[in-house]
């Protein structure tokens, strides 16, 4: 068992154990909510929903919400159905909701509860490997035309409990998702993450002690982040790092599942790309050791085709941006991360020579 407490608007627990969800009625005590809505997906709620809702129907008035699996159902229309859904139902500010699956239930169930009635209770109860990233922070949001997180709010949760059991009924897909962006976060704290993921052949290897260890260490670098720069005035950026192209794979490719975490693995690569170019480094990021160890993790790191363009025309979107020019997260000589922005003719450039770059290794595999 492992608690962090992250300093906020509105300070909350970040619990981490096996088995924790049998302890939910226990652990939502404290907050004396009267109705409780459980938002659930449609692979999560055979698997765990009834072992998190029998336990408080003792207490509370429970109902469920079961979304479609992934992530078009962060929509306007899912958003809306779900407020309709707490209306019908009575729920009012004595009321919460909890959000039982991965960063798809968490972002969208969040958003619900940041606005029904201005902000009703929130508990975040993650059940993927990435939403150890996505239920800690307070970024709550759905998209919109195919544009990432376009509309959402900051809203912290009242307590996250993250029962790690349930990530061994993840896939291998859903595995490199949500440890990319743990290896994300060490470019960010490197010395806050343990030498295990740096030496890690297979994700098979990892016991569920080592995993709880690298869960609460990728939480505590977000955590720093997050606490010094709750917001995203400044520092907070950084959390972004590989965004900016993995955003815009995500929406050039919506119909084609790509995993958030495995888009941002390619969009890592292109932004250690930049950071090895702009700043001529003498030991650059992007290296033939580098690319094999995450291609035998079995991450696809390329695209079969690169719609340069598109990608372009998507970036624009990007919440980042500043003066009409693209922002991406680069680490400068010493490996500090900071905000630069690109024209469109910059960064066609780069993406044209990053592309050409990445066909010299030809064992790399396309993710589309
Ligand atoms: N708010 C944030 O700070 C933040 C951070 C990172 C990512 N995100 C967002 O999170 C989303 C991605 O989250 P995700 O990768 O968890 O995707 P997801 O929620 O779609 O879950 C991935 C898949 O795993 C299934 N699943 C979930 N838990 C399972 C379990 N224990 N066993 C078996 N199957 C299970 C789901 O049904 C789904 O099919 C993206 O929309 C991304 O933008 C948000
Ligand atoms: O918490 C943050 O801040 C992040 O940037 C974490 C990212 O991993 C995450 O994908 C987040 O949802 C991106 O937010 P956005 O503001 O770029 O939409
Ligand atoms: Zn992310």
């Amino acid at each position: 068992m492992n608690k962090i407490t992250m300093q906020s608007v509105r300070p909350y627990d970040i619990v981490l154990g096996d088995e924790l969800r049998h302890d939910t009625l226990n652990r939502l005590k404290p907050f004396n909510f009267q109705k409780i809505a459980i938002i659930t997906d449609e692979h999560v709620a055979p698997l765990y929903l009834h072992d998190v809702k029998s336990q408080l129907e003792s207490e509370y008035t429970v109902v469920d919400y079961v979304i479609p699996a992934g992530e078009s159902s962060k929509s306007m229309a899912q958003f809306e159905a779900i407020l309709s859904f707490l209306n019908r139902h009575h729920f009012d500010r004595h009321s919460a909701i909890i959000a039982l699956g991965g960063g798809v239930v968490g972002d969208l169930a969040g958003y619900v509860a940041a606005s029904y009635m201005r902000g009703i209770g929130f508990v975040q109860m993650p059940t993927t490997i990435l939403a150890h990233d996505s239920s800690v922070g307070g970024k709550v949001a759905i998209n919109l035309d195919d544009i990432k997180n376009l509309v959402g709010h900051f809203y912290p949760p009242h307590i996250v409990l993250y029962d790690c059991s349930t990530l061994m009924t993840l896939n291998d897909q859903e595995w490199r998702s949500g440890f990319a962006e743990i290896i994300k976060h060490r470019y960010l704290k490197p010395d806050m993450l343990s030498q295990l993921l740096y030496h890690v052949q297979s994700f098979d290897e990892l016991t569920t002690k080592d995993l709880e260890i690298i869960l609460g260490q990728s939480i505590a670098v977000k955590q720093t982040i997050v606490e010094a720069d709750e917001h995203e005035q400044s520092i907070r950026q950084h959390l972004n790092l590989g965004h900016t192209l993995a955003h815009a794979i995500e929406s050039v490719f919506a119909d084609q599942q790509v995993t958030h975490g495995e888009a941002v693995m390619v969009g890592l690569l292109f932004d250690l790309y930049l950071s090895d170019r702009i700043h001529n480094r003498r030991y650059p990021y992007l290296t033939d050791d580098f690319l094999n160890w995450l291609t035998d993790l079995g991450y696809h790191l390329t695209l079969h085709y690169w719609p340069i363009q598109q990608l372009i025309d998507a970036m624009a979107h990007d919440k980042k941006n500043k003066s009409g020019q693209i922002t991406c997260i680069v680490l400068d000589e010493h490996g500090i991360p900071y905000a630069k922005q690109f024209s469109d003719n910059e960064i066609a450039q780069h993406l044209h020579d990053f592309t050409d770059e990445l066909r010299r290794y030809t064992y790399l595999r396309p993710l589309i």
